[in-house]
């Protein structure tokens, strides 16, 4: 019956997609800019053509690829069918040739043991432990856009990211610029968001590329993955040797690293369960997906639209300031009581979501709607397409916090953002709640002190941000330049403050 069943299976069609030429497939045809919007302009034109159907089938060099246009889909599959669907698309080049297997996020179902480390450490009721990085952080932020107006505002965004994770995951402080673990995650993201760009090496979609000698012709992907290699081990090895040094001679400060040592019986050689430690704590510094050369994406994207939309910014203030003490910066403990900046941090996550497509591996052969999905496909789930769609959110495009708010509270009737821009099912992300916690003292804190403009050049013309997007496994905003202005003495004197406490 088994087999019956089996062969009945694979008789199905695949899902509609686009003409497949032999051998190669649709090798031309996958978007190496803009996907997401390629992919939901594909699905659209076949739903028009099938009727039945909002998934899309491709086929790169005998690699299904299935892509995931609506939300019911990816929470059929990745949620419902989770034990299908949880693995991750093999990039050869990235895990195996430069030595990214650590990461959590590459790492097949295998994973679990990381997913409990994590769930461990950022779970709601632990979170309030990295507090005070995130105020460190933010407080830094402030002082950097204070003394620089905030003209080149990215790097300080990266800053304050690069900042918040080597905090929470080693206990490590960074230097004020030039920091040498803040160049050391730059260097190793930097290589790995090439390496994993669709399309950028072959040896992703033909694994068996991997055992090609490097003295062959057309090898060279496999002498740049050994360069690349080193800026991964080094980026894996420095900091947490550092932070173990401080563990074993001070005790070190509460982290990541720290709260899982503590656990562990260390030994001269690396436990299993240490190497565990390691692996997550390295996630974690590349900053999971957050850390990238642009910068921290969603943070840049919300001041990018705040300068676009004053009347946005002004009544955030109106709300911190009916809220706030004179001569106080916010705290975690006003989260409640400011929910507009909840509601604009929720916007700019649906309007610029920062991983538009999620994708996500079947392990086994499975039908979705009579249509066959091929075990070992490649499932992408359109993230970007579900937080643009039209019956779930009016008037999409446009920037509206507003529609997450009802009579001065955050509205729990409109779907939140976060049924997508966190990915789904068992792999949803472990620092959701961090992530959201962060964002929010940021805004918070930038809003209260803070007025923005346009930056002006020196003839006094205003430089009109491009609004252009880098767009790889991360869509993050081009640098950008705008102007932060303190909006009183009290504010200056308020962030001044911060740096004697911090040193406290
Ligand atoms: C605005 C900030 C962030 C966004 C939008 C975001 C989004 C995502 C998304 C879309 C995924 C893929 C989920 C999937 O495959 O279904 C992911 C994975 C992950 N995220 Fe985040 N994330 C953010 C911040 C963070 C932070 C602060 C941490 C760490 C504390 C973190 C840790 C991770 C890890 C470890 C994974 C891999 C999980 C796995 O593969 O099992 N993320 N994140």
């Amino acid at each position: 019956i088994l087999l019956c069943r089996k062969r009945k299976r694979e008789l199905l069609p695949l899902p509609p997609g686009p003409r497949k030429l032999p051998i190669v497939g649709n090798l031309f045809d996958i978007p190496i800019d803009l996907g997401w919007l390629v992919y939901h302009q594909w699905s659209r034109l076949f739903l028009t053509i099938c009727v039945d159907t909002d998934i899309l089938h491709l086929d790169v060099a005998g690699t299904s690829i299935i892509v995931l246009d609506r939300y019911e889909a990816a929470w059929e599959l990745f949620e419902k069918r989770s034990s299908i669907y949880s693995g991750r698309p093999s990039m050869p080049m990235v895990t195996e040739l430069m030595g990214w297997d650590f990461n959590t996020g590459f790492m097949q179902y295998g994973a679990r043991e990381h997913r409990r480390l994590l769930h461990r450490a950022f779970n709601p009721g632990a979170i309030p432990a990295f507090r005070p990085h995130a105020l460190k952080a933010t407080h830094g932020l402030l002082r950097r856009l204070l003394d620089d107006g905030g003209e080149d505002v990215c790097p300080d965004i990266r800053q304050w990211a690069g900042e918040f994770s080597i905090s929470v995951a080693y206990g490590l402080d960074v230097k004020p610029k030039n920091d040498p673990y803040i160049e050391l995650a730059e260097d190793g993201v930097r290589s790995l968001l090439l390496a994993a760009l669709p399309g950028k090496f072959l040896v992703n979609t033909i694994p068996i590329l991997k055992y090609m000698p490097e003295w062959m012709p057309g090898a060279g992907f496999k002498r740049q993955a050994k360069e690349w290699r080193k800026h991964a081990r080094k980026m894996l090895d420095a900091p947490y040797e550092a932070a173990k040094r401080n563990l074993r001679n001070t005790g070190g400060r509460a982290s990541f690293s720290v709260l899982g040592l503590e656990k562990l019986n260390l030994t001269e050689t690396m436990s299993h369960e240490e190497e565990n430690v390691q692996g997550v704590a390295g996630t974690l510094y590349a900053g999971a997906y957050g850390l990238t050369p642009h910068d921290h994406p969603t943070l840049a994207s919300c001041i990018l639209l705040l300068m676009d939309h004053p009347e946005v910014f002004k009544r955030a203030q109106v709300e911190v300031d009916s809220i706030l003490q004179p001569g106080h910066l916010p705290d975690f403990g006003d989260m409640e009581s400011l929910p507009y900046i909840m509601a604009i941090i929720k916007e700019t996550m649906r309007l610029r979501v920062i991983v538009p497509l999620v994708p996500h591996m079947a392990q086994a052969e499975d039908e979705y709607n009579g249509y066959r999905i091929p075990k070992d496909s490649i499932v992408i789930a359109n993230a970007w397409a579900m937080l643009q769609d039209d019956s779930t959110y009016s008037d999409p495009t446009s920037f509206n916090p507003d529609r997450f708010m009802k009579d001065g509270k955050l509205n729990r009737a409109v779907k939140d953002p976060g049924h997508a821009t966190w990915g789904f099912g068992r792999r949803i992300c472990p620092g959701r709640y961090l992530a959201l916690e962060t964002l929010w003292i940021g805004v918070a804190s930038l809003v209260a002190t803070f007025n923005l403009t346009k930056a002006v050049d020196k003839d006094g013309n205003i430089i009109e941000p491009s609004h252009e997007y880098e767009s790889g496994l991360v869509a993050a905003p081009l640098p950008f330049k705008c102007s932060f202005i303190p909006r009183s003495n009290a504010s200056v004197d308020m962030i001044r403050l911060t740096s004697s406490n911090n040193d406290q």
